[in-house]
């Protein structure tokens, strides 16, 4: 059932035009003024909003529209107006209003354009949905200490040149990264281009990322554009580049250094204009030690390193990460949204989460399946995952003795520093990542959680 949205300081229209919508299977919330209709917008997440221009109050109706495509752009919205004033309507679709209704209102123009303003609202979903799994794009999330470092990096580093080498374990993010990179370069409108290195055959890898004449080899029955080709004037990220093996490392390196490649059997050189992004979630570091990768090639791609951190380390990015992956559920599926229990949340910062992120939008996307329109609770949770049963307050240490997930004995100090870690995680996620209120619930005090968490990896330095 399509949501609207209806904000008008006349108590008649949003009557009758109410009236009008509930009938035809539309569910209706209003507000009189701008700014109830700014918080109702953000609260209800509305399908669609059909604002009134003229509006008494802090916001009226242009100022609401203004807000709410910076804060809801996927939402379309409708404006109607008393008076037929061109130039407002004008200035309401420069502000990218959808259509502009001209009171007194039709229910057939009503209709039309919410109908309208529907089926493009289905679209937006449909391109961002699209767009998402592709991996081309997607909001980066977490305000923690660490992940605003990124940021700050990203608009750094992302409008140079420069080569980066992104680590991390799998699902921190690495290729979300790369893409934003990517976004805030100059190359943002040419090609983004990334190759899996993992999963090329080794006999194919050159093919791929070189590409081949036709009749180069047996199979080779039409020409091919390679990887570094198609990125030309680009960004050329190369995942999993840890993976790659020795004669491939030796012609990625060639092509670097000398900025043009050769297609296999074509022996011409081409010139290619790319900036290279590389990730892995290997220690190359330790690779080059042990030979397995070329040190040369490693200080290439290694200009810049950038290290995303596993998402047990921030434990405060949590619930806005939980946040987010129910949301875009709700807007991918148009299902009731869930709502989390601090205690789910607690639960969810509790487990190790060994693929990271990735992990964590599988485990929100199969909760807000299971749970669409209610509450999660911390049992739900720990259904989905019986790790997360092992949070702080749920498992006693017995006598004196701390054990990891697997059961291993650690050392006490390192089991000590793991169950601090985690009651920290839990009152940062019961206390939405606020590190003043997180530190009330410890019953201590702000300077000293922080000192704390500073320790324990959990802020920088600078905080
Ligand atoms: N900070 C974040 N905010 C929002 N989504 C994120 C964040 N980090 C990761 N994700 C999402 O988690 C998923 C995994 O991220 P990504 O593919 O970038 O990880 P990766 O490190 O490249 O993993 P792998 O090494 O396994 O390829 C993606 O859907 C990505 O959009």
């Amino acid at each position: 059932m399509p949501s609207v949205l209806i904000v008008d300081d006349e108590p008649n229209i949003r009557r009758m035009v109410g009236a009008l919508l509930s009938a035809e299977g539309y569910d209706v919330r209003d507000a009189a003024d701008g700014s109830t209709g700014l918080a109702l917008a953000e609260a209800l997440e509305p399908d669609i909003a059909l604002i009134d221009l003229m509006m008494p109050g802090e916001l009226d109706g242009l100022g609401l529209l203004e807000k709410l495509r910076e804060r809801r752009p996927d939402v379309p919205v409708v404006m109607m107006s008393g008076r037929a004033a061109l130039t407002d309507a004008v200035r309401a679709t420069k502000l990218g209003a959808f259509t502009f209704l001209e009171k007194p209102l039709t229910p057939e123009g009503v209709l039309l354009a919410l109908a309208s303003a529907f089926e493009l609202r289905q679209a937006r979903r449909t391109a961002a949905a699209l767009r998402e799994d592709l991996g081309i794009s997607g909001e980066m999330i977490g305000d923690s200490p660490v992940m605003r470092d990124v940021r700050a990096m990203i608009a750094r580093i992302g409008p140079t040149d420069a080569r980066v080498l992104i680590t991390g374990e799998s699902g921190t993010g690495k290729e979300l990264v790369s893409a934003a990179l990517h976004e805030s370069s100059p190359r943002r409108d040419k090609p983004f281009v990334r190759v899996n290195c993992a999963a090329i055959p080794r006999d194919l890898v050159e093919s791929e990322m070189f590409g081949h004449e036709r009749g180069a080899f047996t199979g080779a029955t039409e020409r091919r554009i390679g990887r570094f080709e198609l990125a030309h004037t680009g960004t050329l990220f190369l995942d999993e580049v840890g993976d790659l093996g020795a004669e491939a490392q030796a012609k990625l390196l060639r092509a670097i250094e000398a900025r043009e490649i050769e297609r296999v059997g074509g022996g011409k050189p081409i010139k290619v204009d790319v900036r290279i992004l590389a990730a892995t979630n290997k220690d190359l570091a330790k690779a080059v030690a042990d030979g397995s990768f070329r040190e040369d090639l490693f200080f290439r791609l290694n200009v810049i390193p950038m290290q995303l951190p596993p998402l047990r380390d921030r434990p405060g990015d949590l619930p806005a990460l939980v946040r987010h992956f129910s949301a875009r559920h709700r807007t991918r599926t148009g299902r009731p949204q869930v709502t989390w229990h601090p205690d789910a949340l607690a639960a969810l910062s509790a487990y190790r989460w060994p693929g990271n992120v990735r992990e964590l939008a599988n485990v929100v996307e199969r909760l807000a399946i299971l749970h669409a329109g209610s509450e999660v609770s911390r049992a739900d949770v720990v259904q989905v995952i019986p790790e997360a049963a092992h949070g702080p307050g749920q498992r006693t240490p017995s006598n004196g003795v701390s054990v990891t997930d697997a059961g291993d004995l650690l050392p006490l100090s390192d089991a000590l520093d793991a169950y601090e870690r985690r009651l920290i995680a839990a009152a940062l996620a019961h206390s939405d990542g606020n590190v003043a209120e997180a530190a009330r619930r410890l019953q201590t005090d702000r300077p000293n959680l922080y000192r704390r968490m500073r320790r324990l990896g959990l802020a920088s330095a600078t905080e």
